[in-house]
């Protein structure tokens, strides 16, 4: 039986100013109860021109919502124009940070070596890596996802030590569900994620492996949560579009349809 706490996960992309993020986040804090934060974690993923302004809310009503960033430059400081680094993530009280999304990967090139110095600094300033890994639909195709999605995650983790990654958030993302209404089935999620589970152990031992939270990701909503979260395998959400619906966000924090409170 895991004792794995799921966390679920709205990554808002480049969506929502300040202004619009802290009446998101007033509407969460309205509807969520202490019943929802003692079955699962919240967490939002604002963009970073956002977190300020969260972390003003969620310090000054001690909310239990968390939030982190969307990405964070390998970096700590210096003249790298544009980036952010994982200090002023931690300045500013961030508990994750997304990493390797595969937006980042195709639009901005990034590959397995500059995800793995990106989850080194995360590291480095006690943030907590929501690496995410997968498939696009040509490597589906040919079948080989398994492989595909496990060199991702051996790249990601290089050099990283048991005491780090066991509390790595892993995302299984197949590129061809994201934003598309195309959901993985549940088989396909779960084969997955078990062998992340599996490459985890090799890596790490058991132990460490059963204590990662490894999510799904695509097209997530109230309607699909319930089955996807009773995939052994599975232990949370990483939603995009449907998090942007506070609502609908509230209704695959409890699993789906069936509230909890
Ligand atoms: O980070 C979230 C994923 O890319 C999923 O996005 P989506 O729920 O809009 O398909």
């Amino acid at each position: 039986m895991s004792t794995r706490t799921p966390l679920m996960a709205g990554n808002w992309k480049m969506n929502l100013n300040h202004l619009e993020a802290i009446a998101h986040v007033q509407k969460l804090a309205f509807a969520l109860t202490d019943k929802d934060y003692e079955a699962v974690e919240v967490a939002v993923l604002p963009p970073f021109t956002d977190l300020r302004s969260v972390q003003t809310l969620v310090d000054g009503d001690k909310l239990k919502i968390k939030y982190g960033a969307q990405d964070l430059s390998a970096h700590d400081a210096g003249a790298y124009t544009g980036e952010i680094s994982g200090s002023m993530l931690a300045k500013l009280k961030c508990a994750f940070v997304v990493i390797g999304h595969s937006e980042r990967r195709q639009y901005h090139r990034e590959d397995d070596a500059l995800v793995n110095a990106k989850v080194k600094a995360a590291y480095r300033h006690e943030l907590t890596p929501i690496l995410c890994v997968g498939e696009g639909l040509e490597v589906r195709k040919a079948g080989n996802q398994v492989a595909h999605t496990l060199a991702q995650v051996d790249g990601a983790l290089k050099d990283i030590p048991a005491d780090q990654a066991r509390g790595i958030v892993i995302a299984y993302e197949p590129v061809w569900a994201i934003g598309t209404g195309e959901v993985a089935t549940l088989e396909d999620a779960q084969e997955v994620c078990g062998a992340i589970r599996g490459r985890l152990a090799e890596l790490y031992g058991q132990e460490v492996a059963d204590e990662v939270r490894i999510q799904y990701g695509g097209s997530v909503k109230s309607g699909n949560i319930a089955a996807i979260m009773a995939q052994p395998d599975v232990d949370g959400a990483l939603v995009g579009g449907a998090s942007l619906d506070a609502e609908e966000f509230v209704k695959i924090v409890r699993f789906g349809d069936q509230a909890v409170g």
